[in-house]
């Protein structure tokens, strides 16, 4: 184990890198998928299943935890790796991005946001400094800068305004971090789908300096081809020798396509929140499992999956617990999920090393059937 942070980048394919991030907690082999623990849980999920399905890091949520236990009852407890027995390296988003999608009766100043709680209308305040000083308290390894993420569409004017709020809270959440060995602390870039916007935030965030470097503003309804055309230029305005992270992305295209244009970490609800709806993602493409044309299928999901729902369990059967709304259903089809998503982070990493990236993104794609399976 390291006592520092750090990143080492191994070999670059293209624009694609693979790499390791040191923390005293442990190695993040990138490029790396984050499963999303909101409520100091990933839902359905032990912790050791979390890890036995290759995750190395995972995120838990400011907003979710500021509100319910409280991070100051997180703390006593002895921080959020305790609390809910993940001893591997966490990452903590900021708050800001939740709060603008969450909470009622929000209001914006040059200070920060005052809200009111989803769960009970309380009254809570968020700033830079609180932000990191809640971040502190859950004890995560990786902290991000406190920002506002605007709701696309919105013009031009809006996105700058709002990248250049970012960038003053960003100066904040630098001053408000202080100097943590081991811990680190991530830098937004915002900017909308401006070229020039982005670059401008990206030189701010480098005249801070930051441990890393995550694209934001995206992922939220602007569309994949949109996103990807923001990523072919994003990624490169940033520190070569230090990790990227994109945030909330995505479906397995996005994240293959995000890889491709240079990031090396992201996050994204979607294994796990479907799997609860039963859908299903496999190397052939997407399935829903409530559909009745399982009710009979002997087959697992996938006949190449090693996970524990296709190697114990039919789509029959999977078909039947959905339907009965069992609760192994969740833990399955999440498992099954997460799984694959680690599986796709793990060719990546592999072929990028190799230098066959290409031939693996053709054979990704290649594989999957249209609609379902
Ligand atoms: C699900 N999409 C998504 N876009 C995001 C942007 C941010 C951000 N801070 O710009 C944070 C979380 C996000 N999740």
């Amino acid at each position: 184990m390291s006592e520092r942070f750090s990143f080492d980048l191994h070999a670059r394919d293209g624009k694609a890198r693979t790499g390791v991030i040191q923390t005293p907690r442990g190695a993040v082999r990138t490029p790396a998928f984050m499963p999303v623990g909101t409520a100091a849980t990933v839902k359905a999920m032990m912790p050791e299943s979390v890890r036995a399905t290759g995750a190395d890091i995972l995120l838990g949520n400011t907003y979710h935890l500021m509100l319910r236990p409280t991070a100051e009852r997180i703390d006593r407890l002895g921080g959020l790796h305790k609390f809910m027995n993940w001893e591997r390296p966490i990452l903590t988003d900021s708050g800001g991005f939740q709060v603008m999608s969450l909470a009622g009766l929000r209001k914006l100043t040059e200070k920060g946001v005052t809200f009111k709680s989803h769960i009970d209308g309380s009254k809570h305040e968020l700033t830079p400094e609180r932000s990191m000083e809640i971040q502190r308290l859950l004890g995560s390894d990786i902290v991000m800068c406190f920002d506002e993420c605007p709701a696309l569409p919105a013009d031009r004017d809006r996105i700058a305004e709002s990248m250049r709020l970012s960038m003053r809270w960003a100066e904040r959440s630098r001053a408000a971090f202080g100097d943590r060995p081991g811990h680190a602390l991530f830098g937004i870039m915002q900017g909308g789908l401006e070229q020039d916007l982005r670059e401008e935030s990206a030189e701010a965030l480098k005249a801070i300096g930051f441990e890393g470097y995550a694209v934001g503003g995206l992922a939220v309804g602007e569309g994949q081809e949109a996103m990807f055309d923001c990523l072919d230029y994003a990624p490169g305005f940033l520190p070569e020798d230090k990790p990227r992270y994109l945030m909330g992305v995505g479906k397995p295209d996005d994240i293959v396509g995000a890889v491709k244009r240079g990031i090396d970490m992201m996050d994204c609800v979607l294994p796990s929140r479907s799997g609860r709806t039963g859908q299903v993602f496999t190397r052939h493409g997407v399935l829903n499992i409530k559909n009745a044309r399982h009710i009979d299928d002997p087959r697992p999901l996938d006949e190449a999956c090693t996970c524990p729902a296709c190697r114990n369990f039919s789509r029959a059967y999977l078909h039947h617990v959905f339907r009965s709304q069992e609760i192994i259903s969740s833990m399955l089809l999440t498992w099954h999920n997460l799984h694959y998503f680690q599986e796709i982070m793990a060719g990546m990493r592999e072929a990028i090393a190799a230098g066959t990236f290409a031939a693996w993104e053709a054979d990704f794609h290649a594989g999957r059937a249209q609609g379902d399976i």
